[in-house]
């Protein structure tokens, strides 16, 4: 038995009609860890969140949640995990503080035990207790779900994008609320399209592309493995065209005296740069250089996997 929150091995799930959309996955999440699933649209996140929840039947390979194998012990397995999908389901019919005590009540949860409204209040919705869940807005139903998805009190819960559609200020509630969670113990997997959300809450970071995993590292060192690099430099004279002879990865003209230059870190340094601009007859007023994000390394990992 392990003791990752999550344990995956070599997991695999072809639908009927011969779609193949997990393969050979195995990966593990940290227990205590903000753990980012991220890949393209059809990269098969859905499938592997929904093997976890019991809602789809894996074709081969195990997954294990809190220790418990989904096969051998479906309950304790479903018990540890706490779902938010990506379709919001509820009654429309019923207030928010029911749904929460029906969940409770499907999961086996004591009256004594259960804590609806300590929930509402948590997501920002205990003054709509009492109103109709068909008449709450869309970020307000996401939070709702959220809720709906800790009535049992799982150690590992799993947002399956949870932002899509909520506006900033709401996305921000939902991750300080997420980020509370996270502090009191309970581990969390996120899948999202936000890279820059991903990098910002995530301590590790899974990829998935074409159903297979293409990452899997601490969230600085995937940020780390960035192969280019940009570096602005501003001369003293106005640049008519980038100059063609400046043989980089991109070279772009910012306004008139701005030169972005995009360089590949193993074939070049920025000192390199430099001396081409200066070879270019042009002085060098100033520069700045950023740092490659999480965006870059997706873009490049995914375009590599799928030459
Ligand atoms: N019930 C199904 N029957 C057949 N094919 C399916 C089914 N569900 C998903 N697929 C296919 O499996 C692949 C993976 O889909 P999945 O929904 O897991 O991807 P995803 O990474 O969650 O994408 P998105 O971010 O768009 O939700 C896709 O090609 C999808 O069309």
């Amino acid at each position: 038995m392990t003791d990752a929150a999550i344990a995956i091995d070599q997991l695999s799930k072809t639908y009927e009609g011969g779609k193949q959309a997990l393969d050979n996955v195995s990966f593990e999440v940290p227990r205590g860890s903000i753990f980012g699933l991220l890949g393209p649209n059809g990269a098969g996140k859905s499938t592997l969140i929904n093997i976890l929840a019991g809602l789809v039947n894996k074709t081969s390979g195990s997954a294990a949640i809190w220790g418990f194998d989904i096969d051998r012990n479906p309950r304790n397995s479903k018990a540890s995990i706490g779902i938010v999908n990506q379709e919001i389901l509820f009654d429309p019919f019923f207030t928010p503080y029911e749904t929460l005590e029906i969940q409770a009540g499907l999961y086996g949860v004591p009256r004594a035990k259960r804590r609806s409204m300590e929930l509402l209040r948590a997501v920002h919705l205990d003054d709509k207790a009492n109103a109709y869940a068909r008449t709450l807005s869309g970020g307000m139903k996401r939070r709702l779900m959220v809720a709906k998805a800790m009535v049992h009190a799982p150690p590992v819960l799993v947002l399956d994008e949870p932002t899509a559609g909520v506006d900033i200020e709401l996305r921000q509630q939902l991750w300080s609320y997420v980020r509370g969670l996270n502090q009191a113990g309970v581990t969390v997997v996120l899948t999202t399209h936000y890279l820059e959300e991903a990098e910002e809450l995530c301590d590790r970071i899974a990829i998935i592309n074409h159903g297979r995993l293409i990452a899997n590292e601490p969230t600085r060192t995937l940020v780390g493995k960035a192969k280019e690099k940009l570096v602005e430099v501003t001369v003293d004279r106005d640049v008519a065209e980038a100059p063609a002879s400046l043989r980089f990865e991109k070279v772009e003209l910012k306004g008139d005296r701005v030169l972005a230059i995009t360089y590949a870190k193993d074939q070049a340094n920025a000192g390199d740069v430099f001396a081409a601009v200066q070879a270019q007859g042009y002085g060098i007023i100033d520069v700045s250089t950023r740092e490659a994000d999480l965006e870059d390394v997706f873009l490049s990992l995914t375009r590599a996997a799928n030459a």
